[in-house]
Protein backbone atom coordinates (compact mmCIF):
# COMPACT_ATOMS: atom_id res chain seq x y z
CA UNK A 1 0.00 0.00 0.00
CA UNK A 2 1.68 3.31 -0.98
CA UNK A 3 2.57 5.84 1.65
CA UNK A 4 1.37 8.68 2.13
CA UNK A 5 2.35 12.28 4.01
CA UNK A 6 -1.15 13.45 5.06
CA UNK A 7 -3.33 10.10 5.04
CA UNK A 8 -3.04 6.94 6.64
CA UNK A 9 -4.45 3.50 4.70
CA UNK A 10 -5.67 0.78 7.49
CA UNK A 11 -7.67 -2.72 6.51
CA UNK A 12 -10.10 -3.05 9.80
CA UNK A 13 -10.80 -5.75 10.91
CA UNK A 14 -8.20 -7.30 9.10
CA UNK A 15 -8.37 -9.48 5.99
CA UNK A 16 -12.29 -7.84 5.98
CA UNK A 17 -13.48 -5.45 2.68
CA UNK A 18 -13.47 -2.73 4.63
CA UNK A 19 -10.61 -0.01 4.33
CA UNK A 20 -10.46 3.48 6.50
CA UNK A 21 -8.58 6.42 4.59
CA UNK A 22 -7.59 8.49 7.97
CA UNK A 23 -6.76 12.25 7.54
CA UNK A 24 -3.22 12.25 9.41
CA UNK A 25 -2.26 15.65 10.13
CA UNK A 26 -3.68 15.90 13.35
CA UNK A 27 -1.01 18.58 14.87
CA UNK A 28 -2.79 20.76 12.33
CA UNK A 29 -6.50 19.30 13.27
CA UNK A 30 -6.11 17.54 9.53
CA UNK A 31 -6.15 20.63 7.83
CA UNK A 32 -6.27 20.30 4.65
CA UNK A 33 -2.62 21.12 3.06
CA UNK A 34 -1.57 21.28 -0.61
CA UNK A 35 -0.17 17.86 -0.03
CA UNK A 36 -3.52 16.28 0.72
CA UNK A 37 -4.86 17.92 -2.40
CA UNK A 38 -2.26 15.59 -4.15
CA UNK A 39 -3.01 12.43 -2.04
CA UNK A 40 -6.41 12.13 -1.52
CA UNK A 41 -7.33 11.57 -5.11
CA UNK A 42 -4.22 9.14 -5.33
CA UNK A 43 -5.48 7.32 -2.59
CA UNK A 44 -9.01 7.27 -3.17
CA UNK A 45 -8.29 6.18 -7.38
CA UNK A 46 -6.10 3.08 -5.54
CA UNK A 47 -8.48 2.00 -3.25
CA UNK A 48 -11.38 2.21 -6.11
CA UNK A 49 -8.98 -0.02 -8.37
CA UNK A 50 -8.31 -2.39 -4.97
CA UNK A 51 -10.32 -5.51 -6.03
CA UNK A 52 -9.69 -6.35 -1.89
CA UNK A 53 -11.71 -3.08 -0.80
CA UNK A 54 -15.35 -3.29 -1.03
CA UNK A 55 -16.15 -0.21 1.31
CA UNK A 56 -13.96 2.72 2.36
CA UNK A 57 -14.48 4.86 6.05
CA UNK A 58 -13.22 8.42 5.96
CA UNK A 59 -12.17 9.66 9.77
CA UNK A 60 -9.61 12.08 11.31
CA UNK A 61 -7.15 11.29 13.58
CA UNK A 62 -6.67 12.77 16.72
CA UNK A 63 -9.04 15.35 18.27
CA UNK A 64 -10.82 16.31 15.09
CA UNK A 65 -11.98 15.21 11.76
CA UNK A 66 -11.01 18.42 9.93
CA UNK A 67 -10.29 21.93 10.69
CA UNK A 68 -11.08 22.88 7.11
CA UNK A 69 -8.63 24.60 4.60
CA UNK A 70 -5.23 24.79 5.97
CA UNK A 71 -5.02 28.97 6.14
CA UNK A 72 -1.13 29.22 4.86
CA UNK A 73 -2.16 27.12 1.77
CA UNK A 74 -4.98 29.40 1.20
CA UNK A 75 -2.14 32.44 1.79
CA UNK A 76 -0.34 31.11 -0.42
CA UNK A 77 -3.05 30.78 -3.45
CA UNK A 78 -3.44 34.60 -3.31
CA UNK A 79 0.04 35.28 -3.03
CA UNK A 80 0.69 33.89 -6.03
CA UNK A 81 -2.59 34.87 -7.55
CA UNK A 82 -1.17 38.74 -7.16
CA UNK A 83 1.89 38.47 -8.30
CA UNK A 84 0.97 37.76 -11.78
CA UNK A 85 0.76 40.80 -13.54
CA UNK A 86 -2.38 40.30 -15.96
CA UNK A 87 -5.29 40.19 -13.97
CA UNK A 88 -7.14 37.69 -16.42
CA UNK A 89 -4.27 35.32 -16.94
CA UNK A 90 -3.78 35.52 -12.81
CA UNK A 91 -7.88 34.73 -12.63
CA UNK A 92 -7.19 31.73 -15.51
CA UNK A 93 -4.72 30.64 -13.26
CA UNK A 94 -6.95 30.73 -9.88
CA UNK A 95 -9.82 29.18 -11.56
CA UNK A 96 -7.74 26.45 -12.70
CA UNK A 97 -6.43 25.77 -8.80
CA UNK A 98 -9.79 25.86 -7.55
CA UNK A 99 -10.69 22.85 -10.10
CA UNK A 100 -7.64 21.03 -8.77
CA UNK A 101 -9.17 21.02 -5.16
CA UNK A 102 -12.73 20.81 -6.41
CA UNK A 103 -11.11 17.72 -8.66
CA UNK A 104 -9.99 15.74 -5.20
CA UNK A 105 -13.02 16.20 -3.50
CA UNK A 106 -15.23 15.31 -6.15
CA UNK A 107 -12.65 12.14 -6.28
CA UNK A 108 -14.76 10.76 -3.29
CA UNK A 109 -17.52 10.43 -6.01
CA UNK A 110 -15.32 9.00 -8.64
CA UNK A 111 -14.42 5.96 -6.21
CA UNK A 112 -17.00 2.92 -7.15
CA UNK A 113 -17.05 1.91 -3.93
CA UNK A 114 -18.68 3.58 -0.99
CA UNK A 115 -17.37 6.17 1.36
CA UNK A 116 -18.54 6.29 4.75
CA UNK A 117 -17.80 9.27 6.99
CA UNK A 118 -16.95 8.85 10.26
CA UNK A 119 -17.17 12.42 11.74
CA UNK A 120 -16.00 13.33 15.53
CA UNK A 121 -14.83 16.77 16.98
CA UNK A 122 -14.78 19.92 14.53
CA UNK A 123 -15.90 19.49 10.57
CA UNK A 124 -15.41 23.04 9.62
CA UNK A 125 -15.15 24.29 5.92
CA UNK A 126 -13.41 22.18 3.79
CA UNK A 127 -14.28 18.78 5.82
CA UNK A 128 -18.23 20.25 4.94
CA UNK A 129 -17.07 19.83 1.24
CA UNK A 130 -15.44 16.30 1.97
CA UNK A 131 -18.40 14.93 3.54
CA UNK A 132 -21.20 15.93 1.72
CA UNK A 133 -19.19 14.08 -1.24
CA UNK A 134 -19.56 11.06 0.78
CA UNK A 135 -22.27 7.98 0.30
CA UNK A 136 -22.93 7.68 3.96
CA UNK A 137 -22.27 10.34 7.19
CA UNK A 138 -21.83 9.41 10.68
CA UNK A 139 -20.84 11.72 13.93
CA UNK A 140 -20.33 11.41 17.26
CA UNK A 141 -22.37 13.46 19.82
CA UNK A 142 -19.20 15.84 20.57
CA UNK A 143 -18.82 16.57 16.84
CA UNK A 144 -19.59 20.21 15.49
CA UNK A 145 -20.10 21.62 11.86
CA UNK A 146 -19.52 25.02 9.96
CA UNK A 147 -19.99 26.08 6.36
CA UNK A 148 -17.77 28.51 7.55
CA UNK A 149 -16.50 30.06 4.30
CA UNK A 150 -18.37 33.39 4.52
CA UNK A 151 -16.40 34.07 7.42
CA UNK A 152 -13.36 34.23 5.62
CA UNK A 153 -14.84 36.18 3.09
CA UNK A 154 -14.86 33.41 0.56
CA UNK A 155 -18.13 31.56 -1.48
CA UNK A 156 -17.49 28.55 -0.55
CA UNK A 157 -16.32 26.63 -3.82
CA UNK A 158 -15.28 23.13 -3.25
CA UNK A 159 -18.68 21.73 -3.45
CA UNK A 160 -20.71 22.14 -0.30
CA UNK A 161 -23.07 25.12 -2.18
CA UNK A 162 -23.57 22.28 -5.14
CA UNK A 163 -24.02 19.33 -2.34
CA UNK A 164 -25.94 20.20 0.70
CA UNK A 165 -28.97 21.61 -0.62
CA UNK A 166 -29.78 18.11 -2.04
CA UNK A 167 -29.04 16.60 1.20
CA UNK A 168 -30.53 18.87 4.00
CA UNK A 169 -32.88 20.94 1.53
CA UNK A 170 -32.11 24.35 0.30
CA UNK A 171 -33.42 26.70 2.86
CA UNK A 172 -31.54 25.15 5.55
CA UNK A 173 -28.22 25.15 3.47
CA UNK A 174 -28.52 28.82 2.45
CA UNK A 175 -28.89 29.43 6.14
CA UNK A 176 -25.92 27.30 7.19
CA UNK A 177 -23.86 28.86 4.52
CA UNK A 178 -24.79 32.08 4.83
CA UNK A 179 -24.58 32.14 9.09
CA UNK A 180 -21.12 30.00 8.96
CA UNK A 181 -22.31 29.50 11.94
CA UNK A 182 -21.33 25.99 14.25
CA UNK A 183 -23.75 23.30 14.75
CA UNK A 184 -24.05 20.48 16.78
CA UNK A 185 -23.80 16.61 15.96
CA UNK A 186 -27.79 15.98 17.11
CA UNK A 187 -28.66 19.06 14.87
CA UNK A 188 -26.90 17.80 11.98
CA UNK A 189 -28.81 14.30 12.33
CA UNK A 190 -32.04 16.37 12.55
CA UNK A 191 -31.37 18.23 9.47
CA UNK A 192 -30.56 14.89 7.96
CA UNK A 193 -26.80 15.87 6.83
CA UNK A 194 -25.63 13.09 9.51
CA UNK A 195 -27.95 9.63 9.10
CA UNK A 196 -26.83 8.37 12.49
CA UNK A 197 -24.97 9.31 15.54
CA UNK A 198 -22.84 7.88 18.38
CA UNK A 199 -22.44 8.30 22.06
CA UNK A 200 -18.42 8.73 21.48
CA UNK A 201 -15.97 7.69 18.96
CA UNK A 202 -15.55 3.61 20.42
CA UNK A 203 -19.54 3.23 20.06
CA UNK A 204 -18.83 5.20 16.40
CA UNK A 205 -16.18 2.81 15.18
CA UNK A 206 -18.47 -0.49 16.31
CA UNK A 207 -21.04 1.24 14.42
CA UNK A 208 -19.48 2.07 11.15
CA UNK A 209 -17.62 -0.93 11.39
CA UNK A 210 -20.55 -3.20 11.53
CA UNK A 211 -22.31 -1.13 8.93
CA UNK A 212 -19.45 -1.04 6.83
CA UNK A 213 -18.88 -4.63 6.70
CA UNK A 214 -22.81 -5.22 6.12
CA UNK A 215 -22.23 -3.73 2.90
CA UNK A 216 -19.11 -5.73 2.05
CA UNK A 217 -20.78 -8.80 2.10
CA UNK A 218 -23.36 -7.69 -0.36
CA UNK A 219 -23.14 -7.96 -4.08
CA UNK A 220 -19.45 -5.67 -5.20
CA UNK A 221 -21.78 -5.30 -8.38
CA UNK A 222 -25.26 -4.07 -6.93
CA UNK A 223 -23.63 -2.11 -4.08
CA UNK A 224 -21.44 -0.37 -6.98
CA UNK A 225 -24.23 0.07 -9.29
CA UNK A 226 -26.56 1.53 -6.52
CA UNK A 227 -23.30 4.04 -5.75
CA UNK A 228 -23.42 4.98 -9.53
CA UNK A 229 -27.10 5.29 -10.06
CA UNK A 230 -27.86 7.25 -7.16
CA UNK A 231 -25.33 9.88 -7.92
CA UNK A 232 -26.23 10.33 -11.55
CA UNK A 233 -30.03 10.32 -10.89
CA UNK A 234 -29.55 12.98 -8.57
CA UNK A 235 -28.24 14.79 -11.60
CA UNK A 236 -30.90 13.78 -13.79
CA UNK A 237 -34.55 14.13 -14.50
CA UNK A 238 -37.07 11.16 -13.00
CA UNK A 239 -37.10 10.28 -16.55
CA UNK A 240 -33.67 10.47 -17.36
CA UNK A 241 -32.60 8.63 -14.13
CA UNK A 242 -34.83 5.82 -15.23
CA UNK A 243 -33.70 5.15 -18.38
CA UNK A 244 -30.08 5.44 -17.01
CA UNK A 245 -30.68 2.60 -14.50
CA UNK A 246 -32.48 0.53 -17.71
CA UNK A 247 -29.56 0.71 -19.58
CA UNK A 248 -27.40 0.02 -16.37
CA UNK A 249 -29.09 -2.93 -15.16
CA UNK A 250 -29.03 -4.47 -19.26
CA UNK A 251 -25.32 -4.73 -18.78
CA UNK A 252 -25.41 -5.54 -15.29
CA UNK A 253 -28.16 -7.31 -13.83
CA UNK A 254 -27.61 -10.77 -14.95
CA UNK A 255 -24.76 -11.46 -13.37
CA UNK A 256 -22.93 -14.41 -11.31
CA UNK A 257 -23.95 -12.50 -8.42
CA UNK A 258 -27.79 -12.91 -9.27
CA UNK A 259 -27.57 -16.56 -9.51
CA UNK A 260 -25.53 -16.57 -6.22
CA UNK A 261 -28.10 -14.70 -4.00
CA UNK A 262 -30.86 -16.66 -5.75
CA UNK A 263 -29.18 -20.30 -4.78
CA UNK A 264 -27.87 -18.99 -1.37
CA UNK A 265 -31.73 -17.60 -0.36
CA UNK A 266 -32.82 -21.01 -1.62
CA UNK A 267 -30.55 -23.04 -0.01
CA UNK A 268 -30.77 -20.22 3.59
CA UNK A 269 -27.25 -19.82 3.64
CA UNK A 270 -25.53 -16.31 3.67
CA UNK A 271 -24.32 -15.55 -0.12
CA UNK A 272 -20.71 -15.35 -1.10
CA UNK A 273 -19.93 -12.98 -3.85
CA UNK A 274 -16.37 -12.82 -6.10
CA UNK A 275 -14.13 -8.88 -5.92
CA UNK A 276 -14.83 -6.50 -8.41
C1 LIG B 1 -9.85 28.25 -2.81
C2 LIG B 1 -10.47 28.05 -1.47
C3 LIG B 1 -10.74 26.66 -1.22
C4 LIG B 1 -11.23 26.15 -0.10
C5 LIG B 1 -11.65 26.93 1.03
C6 LIG B 1 -12.08 26.31 2.15
C7 LIG B 1 -12.45 27.18 3.25
C8 LIG B 1 -12.41 26.58 4.62
O1 LIG B 1 -12.05 25.46 4.86
S1 LIG B 1 -12.95 27.69 5.76
C9 LIG B 1 -12.49 26.93 7.28
C10 LIG B 1 -11.07 27.24 7.73
N1 LIG B 1 -10.84 26.65 9.01
C11 LIG B 1 -11.09 27.26 10.15
O2 LIG B 1 -11.47 28.39 10.23
C12 LIG B 1 -10.83 26.43 11.41
C13 LIG B 1 -9.63 26.93 12.17
N2 LIG B 1 -9.34 26.06 13.31
C14 LIG B 1 -10.10 26.00 14.43
O3 LIG B 1 -11.14 26.62 14.55
C15 LIG B 1 -9.58 25.16 15.55
O4 LIG B 1 -8.22 24.88 15.28
C16 LIG B 1 -10.33 23.82 15.76
C17 LIG B 1 -10.45 23.04 14.48
C18 LIG B 1 -11.73 24.11 16.34
C19 LIG B 1 -9.54 22.94 16.76
O5 LIG B 1 -9.30 23.66 17.96
P1 LIG B 1 -8.17 23.14 18.98
O6 LIG B 1 -8.33 21.69 19.18
O7 LIG B 1 -8.22 24.04 20.16
O8 LIG B 1 -6.80 23.33 18.18
P2 LIG B 1 -5.95 24.66 17.94
O9 LIG B 1 -5.09 24.90 19.11
O10 LIG B 1 -6.83 25.76 17.47
O11 LIG B 1 -5.05 24.24 16.67
C20 LIG B 1 -3.96 23.33 16.82
C21 LIG B 1 -2.98 23.60 15.71
O12 LIG B 1 -3.61 23.35 14.48
C22 LIG B 1 -3.50 24.53 13.65
N3 LIG B 1 -4.68 24.65 12.79
C23 LIG B 1 -5.97 24.46 13.15
N4 LIG B 1 -6.76 24.69 12.10
C24 LIG B 1 -5.96 25.04 11.07
C25 LIG B 1 -6.20 25.39 9.72
N5 LIG B 1 -7.42 25.42 9.18
N6 LIG B 1 -5.13 25.70 8.94
C26 LIG B 1 -3.89 25.65 9.41
N7 LIG B 1 -3.59 25.30 10.70
C27 LIG B 1 -4.62 25.01 11.50
C28 LIG B 1 -3.43 25.66 14.64
O13 LIG B 1 -2.87 26.80 14.02
C29 LIG B 1 -2.54 25.07 15.70
O14 LIG B 1 -1.20 25.10 15.24
P3 LIG B 1 0.01 25.44 16.27
O15 LIG B 1 1.21 25.46 15.40
O16 LIG B 1 -0.01 24.30 17.26
O17 LIG B 1 -0.34 26.74 16.90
Amino acid sequence: MEKFKTLEIVQKPPNSGVFHLNLNRPSHRNALSRDFFSEFPKALASLDQNPDVNVVVLSGAGAHFCAGIDLTTLGSISDSTLSGSDRGRSGEKLRRDIKFLQDAVTSIERCRKPVIAAIHGACIGGGVDIVTACDVRFCTEDAFFSVKEVDLAITADLGSLQRLPAIVGYGHAMELALTGRRFSGSEAKDLGLVSRIFGSKEEMDRGVTLVAEGIASKSPLAVTGTKAVLLRSRDLSLDQGLDYVATWNSAMLVSDDLTEAISAYTQKRNPVFSKL
